[in-house]
């Protein structure tokens, strides 16, 4: 359980403000839906927060400053699976979900019969025991990105940072992996960062949302209050009508200009 704090964040890139003044609040067993344009600092926010970018500002989980915190130490509060990252091709998919143990696992030391039980059952829950073997070479795009949200998995970190978890998936495993997500955070009070293209898949999931826009925050609050024809709109040039879905929460579709 984990209460992720970010005050007043900012990444400088090439001399260029990429983020500036960003805040948020996402409390044990949330989950939090990053969302606008291309561009807009969605990934360089994740990056900061999972500690791989230099950032001003404060993140803190449970009251304690990440910067403090050695990458051991990090890596046990909080994992990230990445949008695209570079993948060691000849390892196969066990070997790189068990790398998600590697904070647990002693200097100089081996993995555990333990390490190695959580990792064959994070690869059950996303389809891929029959794929363990099977070096990262030979996987179609979306069974590589279930292997990099299995490496998140089985970090077993209270908080778990999605970027674009599900663009190469398939509906049937779109589905299965926000389900599980979801499973785990209301079981596990995980608390769930995610950037998401589809509006209206982060509205169905997510308890909040955080609008970005040229990286500001230019909306924040529950998805009926972000996702609005307006803000779309301005934010994306994109036209769209918005509707109430199952439970009040709001869909969003395309309209043709
Ligand atoms: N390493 C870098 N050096 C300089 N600028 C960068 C770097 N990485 C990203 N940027 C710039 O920072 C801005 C934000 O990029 P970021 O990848 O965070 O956007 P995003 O919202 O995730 O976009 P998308 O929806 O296209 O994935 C963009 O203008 C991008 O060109």
């Amino acid at each position: 359980m984990s209460h992720l704090v970010v005050r007043d964040l900012s990444v400088v890139l090439d001399r260029r403000a990429v983020l500036s003044g960003v805040g948020l609040d996402v409390r044990d067993g949330d989950w939090l839906a990053v969302i606008g344009a291309n561009g807009a600092g969605k990934s360089t926010l994740l990056r900061a927060l999972a500690g791989v970018l230099p950032f001003g500002g404060e993140v803190l989980v449970d009251d304690v400053p990440l910067r403090r915190l050695k990458p051991r130490e990090r890596a046990r509060l909080l994992a990230c699976a990445p949008q695209s990252p570079a993948l060691p091709v000849d390892m196969t998919v066990f070997d790189y979900a068990l790398l998600g143990r590697t904070p647990y696992i002693p200097y100089l030391g081996r993995e555990s019969r333990h390490d190695r039980e959580v990792t064959a059952s994070v690869l059950e829950r996303l389809d891929l025991s029959p794929l363990a073997a099977r070096p990262l070479a030979r996987l179609s795009g979306g069974e590589r990105q279930r292997v990099v949200l299995a490496r998140a998995l089985a970090q077993q970190a209270p908080v778990l940072l999605l970027d674009e978890p599900t663009t190469a998936l398939d509906l049937g495993h779109q589905q299965q992996v926000l389900e599980l997500v979801d499973r785990l955070r209301l079981a596990d009070g995980l608390t769930v960062v995610t950037t998401l293209h589809d509006l209206s898949l982060a509205g169905q999931y997510a308890d909040s949302m955080m609008l970005l826009s040229g990286g500001r925050v230019a909306a924040s609050g529950s998805p009926a209050e972000v996702l609005t024809g307006e803000l779309i709109g301005e934010h994306f040039d994109a036209r769209v009508r918005v509707a109430a879905g199952p439970g009040g929460r709001p869909e969003v579709h395309l309209e043709r200009p």
